[in-house]
């Protein structure tokens, strides 16, 4: 098994509560970003006091309900499948907060954790408030929800984003790393991504390497599968049929995604549209 990929668990925590992944503390080389799902049935409940984290919870299916600290936002979420690709609720969720989320629906939900330095505002970050955009020509074309974008100053260190790739597109491509802390001219953020395939069967590729090839690790993804980038290009190949989703979480010193082109790949953004 490649040391960058995590398989899905079902971990059944409390009632009604399954864990599927759980990257952080022991059983990840990240320092920054922590990243889990967890299922919840209707009715279910998911708690936790976050000590020197904040949070991001992105309802990925179905609808709950959040409660942090003296805030609930009620039945958050907006689609039964991210495929439907709609943009979602998420909550982000202070260092050292209490917070619980119920199961309106059988739901699932991301948590993105990341090092949080002060006490900010808990804040809903609503569906209808995502920026969305589309990047790329060609065969290298996606669209981006930008959940948590370092041009909003709501969190310490989280950055979050989704992304879609149709069939035989590229993403995260021409590769791009941010793993220095040198701005302005790139910034050093960790990254995680979950992956989601439809129709479910599917994979896509992806390749992490450093320019030295001291790490080069070329993954056959599924669904449901999570792929931890500690550094180096991180490229993601969609095979013909199918399209791609993945949640992303970056973290680093610094909030700011500043990102490398590798310089043998960069040319292809000198193309022409057709
Ligand atoms: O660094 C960010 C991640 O690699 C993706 O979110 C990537 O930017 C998606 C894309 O632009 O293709």
């Amino acid at each position: 098994m490649p040391k960058l990929l995590r398989k899905p668990e079902k971990k059944p925590l409390s009632k009604g509560v399954t864990l599927i992944h759980e990257v952080k503390d022991g059983r990840t080389p990240l320092e920054y970003v922590g990243f889990s799902i967890v299922d919840l049935d209707k009715g279910a409940v998911f708690e936790e006091t976050l000590t020197n984290q904040e949070c991001c919870a992105v309802i990925l299916t179905g609808k709950a309900t959040v409660t942090a600290g003296e805030q609930t936002f009620q039945s958050l979420g907006t689609r039964k499948s991210v495929f439907e690709k709609v943009p979602t609720d998420s909550v982000y969720i202070t260092k050292e907060e209490k917070y619980r989320i119920k199961g309106e629906t059988d739901t699932r939900v991301a948590l993105c954790y990341a090092p949080g330095m002060t006490k900010r505002p808990n804040r809903l970050l609503p569906a209808k408030d995502i920026l969305q955009e589309h990047r790329g020509i060609k065969m290298n074309q996606r669209s981006v929800h930008n959940i948590l974008p370092d041009s909003l100053d709501v969190a310490d260190s989280l950055l979050v984003v989704e992304v879609y790739t149709e069939s035989g597109n590229f993403s995260s491509y021409p590769p791009h790393k941010h793993d220095q802390d040198n701005l302005p001219h790139e910034s050093f953020l960790e990254e995680t991504y979950y992956h989601e395939q439809d129709p479910p069967q599917g994979f896509v590729f992806q390749r992490v390497y450093t320019d030295d090839r001291s790490l080069d690790e070329t993954m056959t993804v599924e669904n449901e599968d999570v792929v931890l980038v500690p550094a180096g290009y991180h490229p993601v190949g969609v095979p013909d049929g199918y399209t791609s989703y993945y949640l992303n979480v970056m973290a680093g010193p610094k909030r700011t995604w500043k990102f490398y082109n590798d310089p043998a790949h960069e040319w292809i953004l000198d193309r022409e549209d057709s």
